[in-house]
């Protein structure tokens, strides 16, 4: 009996592709790209493929602005540039909002899961309820428990010898649980003290199953890998011979998998939103606001459950691997941990810590945030979007139902805009020279925008990215003004191989120490008065 559906599954599968096949012919005009394989098209040379942006970026010197590629007859549109990205994905938003169906993400839930949710009434207003308590000028609220985080984050840098690097990252990124869950939550019940010293899991490591620990950094950073890697490209036969999704369970391992996982997820993004709940006195968690303000109408109670989880996992491993990635970047580049020092003693001074009244009169450090964001993004590479209808950009055809890929990673690296040395991690990229030794001026184009394309473009991106920025100006600031960073085993793939969406942290090793006498009591002293920073400058 399995046989024989085994066999009509091939049939129909061939007979699809020969489909597929056939309505590709007498298209011109579409953009050049790599000549594909007969039936295939270009899969064989994408799946398998570690850290897939590199090689889009090598095609992007080859072909341009857009990379064209055929997987198993699915058309694919890669943007490799800004303008192109600006004027597709921004200009003609309407028609690039929505998401491919990806049938394994869709399996895990991505229904529910926002960033890899289809263009939809439930996706809107999720972005809505997001937005409202992310936005530009939402953002400030949040400077205090911000400025918190980092200097607790310095603490542990300097003095906690029990936890790892990552460990310490995860637990200082993990501020917007704070945020979204209530500090009661995140302090007492499930989070990560308890859990200091057990070793982090890596990508690598992951294990088969979707591991839910009681650790819920370590849980989110493992859905958050679970859905990215299953977009990426080639990851799953059935997402290119979609008639695999009805073979049943018994013979479809990705299905069984899939169906297991999205209980689990769902189980855990349930009890943590119901814990919020119970504990948040205050009610100003976001996950009260859902229940008790029109803030979560429209979003049924499974939607907001959801939602707040997976803004945790969205805000959770960016943030941690920006900040690994500027550690490491400050144990390659030590002339720029240098400049950022002598910025800070002139600005701040070693009697108080920065805070975010101090940005304005830091533009090297400014410089040193932008220049992280570009040089490794968290995501070079995005969850595509889909074309909604046959278009143009410049001669070329875009088809409708053409999957499009943000190669964020090429637009970062693009040398006509940031020059020859884009390998290089370089903030001066983004400022003036100015008349005054040791003193920096931003580039006026730069005051306001970001000078990178890291967060996306148009309609999906990244609706967090205020908190974000902020989030990393206080915590480089705080680390910059507290320590000295050195590197101590520096034998780095920086290309090591990795099936997934995310930019996978270099394995590097480093020592921290303190720049001051003293700065131990002074930080705890800060910690014990953590009061002050509510009535303080902010
Ligand atoms: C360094 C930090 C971060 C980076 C580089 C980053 C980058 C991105 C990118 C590239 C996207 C996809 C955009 C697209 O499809 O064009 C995205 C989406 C998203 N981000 Fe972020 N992000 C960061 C931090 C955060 C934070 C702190 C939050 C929440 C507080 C957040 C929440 C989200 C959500 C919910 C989406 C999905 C948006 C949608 O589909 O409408 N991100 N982010």
């Amino acid at each position: 009996m399995h046989n024989n559906m085994l066999w009509a599954v091939v049939a129909i599968s061939f007979l699809f592709l020969v489909w597929r096949i056939f309505k590709n012919r007498n298209r011109r005009n579409l953009p050049p790209g790599p000549r594909g394989w007969p039936i295939v098209g270009n899969l064989p040379h994408v799946a398998g493929e570690g850290q897939i942006w590199r090689l889009l970026t090598k095609w992007k010197y080859e072909y341009g602005p857009l990379t064209y590629l055929n997987l198993c007859g699915q058309d694919v549109i890669v943007i490799n540039s800004r303008p192109a990205a600006l004027e597709i994905l921004e200009r003609r938003s309407a028609m690039y909002s929505d998401r491919p169906r990806f049938i394994v993400s869709e399996y895990l839930g991505s229904e529910l899961a926002m960033p890899f949710t289809r263009y939809t009434k439930a996706w809107q207003n999720m972005r809505r309820a997001t937005h409202e308590v992310l936005h530009n000028q939402a953002a400030p609220q949040y400077h205090p428990v911000q400025t918190e985080e980092a200097i607790i984050l310095v603490q542990n840098l300097l003095f906690d010898h029990s936890s790892t690097l990552r460990e310490k990252l995860n637990a200082s990124a993990a501020t917007m649980l704070s945020v979204i869950y209530g500090r009661k939550s995140v302090n007492s019940s499930f989070l990560p003290s308890a859990q200091v010293g057990k070793p982090a899991i890596t990508i690598s490591e992951a294990p088969d199953k979707l591991l839910i620990t009681s650790d819920i950094l370590q849980s989110l950073a493992n859905i958050g890998h679970r859905f990215t890697s299953s977009v990426y490209p080639g990851a799953y036969l059935v997402d290119a011979f979609p008639i695999l999704e009805y073979l049943p369970e018994s013979l479809a391992k990705w299905k069984r998998d899939a169906v297991r996982d999205r209980k689990l997820m769902g189980e855990a993004f349930q009890s943590y939103y119901e814990e919020a709940l119970r504990n948040d006195d205050n009610r100003g968690s976001l996950c009260a606001r859902l229940e008790d303000t029109s803030l979560g109408s429209g979003l049924t109670y499974e939607e907001k459950w959801w939602v707040t989880g997976v803004v945790s996992v969205a805000a959770l491993e960016t943030t941690s691997t920006t900040l690994a990635y500027f550690i490491f970047a400050m144990t390659l580049y030590p002339h720029v941990q240098q400049r950022a020092h002598e910025e800070l003693d002139r600005v701040i001074g070693r009697t108080q810590n920065p805070m975010f009244s101090d940005l304005k009169n830091l533009p090297y450090i400014r410089a040193v945030v932008k220049e992280i964001l570009r040089w490794n993004p968290p995501l070079p590479v995005v969850v595509p979007r889909i074309a909604l209808e046959d278009d143009w950009y410049e001669n070329y055809l875009i088809p409708k139902g053409t999957a499009i890929l943000e190669n964020l990673w090429g637009m970062n690296y693009d040398k006509d805009v940031y020059g020859p040395d884009v390998d290089e991690f370089r903030p001066e990229r983004f400022l003036l020279e100015t008349e005054k030794v040791d003193e920096y001026e931003l580039k006026p184009e730069f005051e306001n925008e970001d000078g990178h394309n890291s967060y996306g473009f148009g309609r999906r991106k990244c609706v967090g990215k205020h908190v974000a920025d902020n989030a990393l100006f206080i915590g480089i600031c705080t680390i910059l003004w507290a320590m000295n960073i050195e590197p101590v085993e520096c034998n780095i793939d920086l290309a090591r191989n990795t099936l997934d969406t995310v930019n996978p942290i270099p394995d590097f090793q480093c020592k921290f120490t303190p720049r001051f006498e003293g700065l131990d009591s002074f930080l705890q002293q800060l910690r014990d008065n953590f009061e002050y920073f509510k009535q303080s400058r902010d």
